[in-house]
């Protein structure tokens, strides 16, 4: 993402940054790359996270195909789903606060990437698809889970890089290769083994009051016959969760708590505003949360300096060519615009490296129209009212709660982000201090 903004800052608002492949970042041209189905995604998302061959939601290039995945997922995101999901949301933060107090007596700070981790993953997998892990209270720092899925993304990458590497065997590729195809095997059994649960839960009868994604995909297939997704369908869209909603949530957690750390007037503001409207820190609920309009906005403010998906999102030019940011550009080509520069231009956030949620106060029309940090359009995240919940429950919860403080060694340099197609901060030790303050 560095390259292709500092290639859109020299040369303008259109630069070919590799053969057929263009970056562009004018806001004029958001409604034409993304609004229209006609856009297909590009094949950079078959390549990233089609699994065993069969394509899920994120990676799915037909329109077809993916308009009739996002009716079966709409259900797990409508409002009443989320709220029906909140209490288990918070289940988990709890847990982690009482580590954050585990930290505070042993006077140690906290390593906010590594743990925001674990509470995402928790997270993700018990409303994703009803999954028990006990990443927090277990305290194992190197949970196989989070290994073998960090292995699986690097083999995603690798798989847009050089299509065919699927088809070579492991002694041609080298151990640590070899090591992420077969983390990609032992995340899929993961999945399967969340299916596996769901069979078992439902024979013994225990599937009537679940709120999970799954729980709604299932029920929609069954409501929806010809809508029906298969069984590897089911595994392959689990897989897809865990990889859209777990690390994506974690980076926004972590450089959210980074930033409250840096800019404490920010952070004062924020607890007090939270203060005001809770009494009970032990005992939050959704709608407190919701009823404080400076947290949304923090939210926002952090969503839109850190956008975890960073990377150019490509979309490809339909046949007959199309009209972008004032020239005519043949159909086939592939165009793609990044969050990251996106929600940095001037003319659209002023001061736009600054951490000021008080812009989102009455944030003008170019401001909405113009964060990328979901997307936009008929391929827009479409778990992004979950992100959203989940980020407030995070954030709220933990700031009525206790204060961040910066540790020395977490410098600007240490969070920097990195970009893997999802970003994150390019050394792992996210130092920050956490105190009590009821
Ligand atoms: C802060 C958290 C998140 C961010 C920043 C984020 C960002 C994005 C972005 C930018 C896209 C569009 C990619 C593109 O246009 O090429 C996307 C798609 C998607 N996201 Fe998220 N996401 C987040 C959380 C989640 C969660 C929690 C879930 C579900 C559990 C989820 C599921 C999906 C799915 C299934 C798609 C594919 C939608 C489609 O192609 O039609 N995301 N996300």
């Amino acid at each position: 993402m560095y390259f292709t903004a500092e290639q859109n800052r020299r040369y303008g608002s259109l630069v070919e940054v590799s053969p057929g492949i263009l970056s562009c970042n004018s806001t004029t041209a958001i409604k034409t790359v993304f609004g229209s189905h006609q856009w297909r995604k590009s094949r950079f998302y078959s390549e990233f996270a089609d699994f065993n061959g069969v394509s899920s939601l994120f990676s799915e290039t037909k329109h077809e195909r993916a308009q009739i995945l996002r009716r079966a997922f709409l259900p797990a995101f409508a409002r009443a789903n989320l709220v029906a999901m909140a209490p288990n949301i918070f289940s988990h933060i709890y847990k982690f606060l009482a580590k954050l107090d585990e930290f505070e007596r042993a006077g140690k700070p906290l390593e906010a990437y590594k743990w925001t981790r674990y509470l995402t993953f928790e997270v993700v997998t018990d409303v994703g698809f009803g999954g028990e892990y006990d990443m927090i209270s277990s305290g194992e720092l190197n949970h196989p889970f989070v290994k073998d899925f960090d292995g699986s993304t690097s083999w995603g990458l690798v798989k847009t890089v050089f299509p065919l590497v699927d088809k070579v065997p492991d002694w041609m590729i080298g151990k640590t290769m070899a090591h992420w195809r077969g983390a990609e095997s032992r995340t899929l059994k993961h999945a399967q083994g969340g299916l596996a649960q769901w069979r078992y839960h439902k024979q013994i009868g225990k599937t009537a009051n679940r709120v999970d994604i799954l729980q709604r995909l299932i029920e929609h297939g069954d409501q929806h016959p010809n809508e029906k997704l298969s069984e590897q369908e089911l595994e392959t869209e689990i897989m897809e969760i865990m990889l859209a909603g777990g690390d994506t949530t974690a980076t926004t957690v972590t450089y959210g708590l980074y930033e409250l750390a840096k800019n404490l007037p920010v952070q004062e503001r924020l607890r007090a505003a939270l203060r005001a409207e809770i009494c009970d820190p032990a005992n939050i609920k959704l709608e407190s949360l919701e009823a404080v309009p400076y947290l949304d906005w923090t939210v926002k403010e952090m969503l839109r300096t850190h956008p975890t998906l960073p990377s150019m999102l490509e979309r490809v030019v339909p046949p007959g060519g199309a009209q972008v940011a004032g020239y005519h550009v043949p159909g086939g080509t592939v165009i793609g615009m990044s969050a990251w520069s996106v929600n940095k231009l001037p003319e659209v956030f002023p001061d736009p490296w600054a951490f000021q949620p008080e812009r989102w106060e009455k944030p003008t029309p170019e401001m909405t129209a113009n964060m990328l940090t979901f997307s936009t359009g008929p391929r827009a995240c479409v778990g992004q009212n979950l992100a959203i919940v989940q980020t407030r429950i995070h954030i709220g919860t933990i700031l009525r709660n206790f204060t961040v403080q910066l540790h020395p060694d977490t410098t600007p340099e240490i969070m920097h982000t990195l970009d893997n197609f999802q970003g994150k901060p390019v050394e792992d030790k996210v130092f920050l201090f956490f105190k009590r303050s009821t």
